[in-house]
């Protein structure tokens, strides 16, 4: 059987709440992986199943600290001949984020898939034990051999990079918008229906081996006739970068635009992204003269953790630009 290797980090996976009844006030994170693989002795038809618990914690708390843990813990496991492939148990409140931060920076074709739940797992109904057993399926089959990483629930095989929470609570909360999932999860099987373009895990040119911090990258959240106080906090704070979660077509209030220009003639990175939540960012000829930057499509903490990787490598805004294109 193939040996997959589950990175526990907490969430509602591992939730535990007073009542089966109860889908909300449970504690995120509560419940150790070896319970959980417990839980689901099926796994074991399908792989060589082992534990290891990287933190326990809701998933609102990852920190860069924590991700570059991940990232270097996977790599290393990868490297292992005798690890076929990893699952990482997490939270859904910053799963996208997680799982496109390892898309960028792990070196393996080997598959990863990041799991998550919206029931606690002591609730009727939990959705944790079939999205882990699926998870695991994934993770032991080659076909998921150079797919990125990727996310697993609800029978669903999304790409980290456009895959992303849609609803608060129900359990169907994962969408592919546009662009659509990469296949499904069927009779044990990955089936694919299309792949990612874009540059990922072997592909990627960011190593983060060794690193325990990245350079800060804070967003700014663009509302009709706002001021710059915030993008001022946060430069003061040491942000390196800002991605701006701008309105539609990445366009933003005066207030906002008239601070950042003499900061980009400087060279200081602003990444315009958007809230709205599909669609190019497209620049004004103007807007590129000033030096701002497009996310393309990808939405604002995703382009934050790109940006900070592209500042491990560079302050150039026409490279950080390539970097958007490529990524
Ligand atoms: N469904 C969940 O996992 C939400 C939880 N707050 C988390 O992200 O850890």
């Amino acid at each position: 059987l193939p040996s997959v290797k589950i990175l526990a980090t907490g969430g509602t996976i591992a939730g535990s709440a007073a009542k089966a009844t109860d889908t909300t006030g449970y504690k995120a994170g509560a419940i150790g992986i070896q319970t959980l693989i417990d839980a689901v002795p099926q796994m074991k038809d399908y792989a060589e199943v082992s534990g290891e618990q990287v933190v326990s914690i809701s998933s609102n708390n990852v920190t860069t600290e924590i991700r570059l843990k991940l990232a270097n813990r996977v790599n290393e496991l990868l490297a292992d001949p005798k690890v076929d492939g990893v699952v990482i148990t997490h939270g859904t409140d910053s799963i996208e984020e997680t799982a496109y931060f390892l898309n960028l920076t792990v070196k393996s074709d080997k598959p990863v898939v990041l799991v998550g739940a919206m029931r606690p797992a002591t609730a009727i109904s939990a959705d944790g034990p079939m999205n882990l057993l699926e998870a695991v399926q994934a993770a032991a089959s080659p076909k998921m051999k150079g797919q990125g990483v990727t996310i697993i629930m609800n029978n669903r095989i999304g790409a980290a990079r456009e895959t992303t929470k849609f609803n608060t609570s129900n359990v169907d909360t994962f969408r592919a918008p546009e662009y659509g999932w990469l296949g499904v999860m069927s009779q044990a099987e990955p089936v694919f229906y299309r792949t990612t373009t874009r540059r990922h895990t072997t592909k990627s040119e960011f190593d983060v081996t060794g690193m325990t911090e990245l350079p800060r990258v804070d967003i700014i959240y663009a509302v009709a006739g706002d001021d710059a106080k915030l993008a001022e906090a946060a430069v003061k704070a040491g942000a390196k970068g800002l991605v701006s979660a701008s309105m539609g077509n990445c366009s933003i209030p005066n207030g906002q635009e008239a601070f950042y220009e003499p900061m980009m003639a400087k060279g200081f990175p602003v990444v315009l992204s958007e809230h709205v939540p599909t669609g190019e960012c497209v620049l004004r000829p103007d807007a590129i003269k000033k030096g701002f930057i497009s996310s393309g499509n990808l939405n604002p903490k995703k382009a934050r953790l790109l940006l900070q990787l592209a500042l491990t490598k560079t302050q150039d805004i026409k490279e950080i630009q390539r970097i958007f294109n490529e990524y």
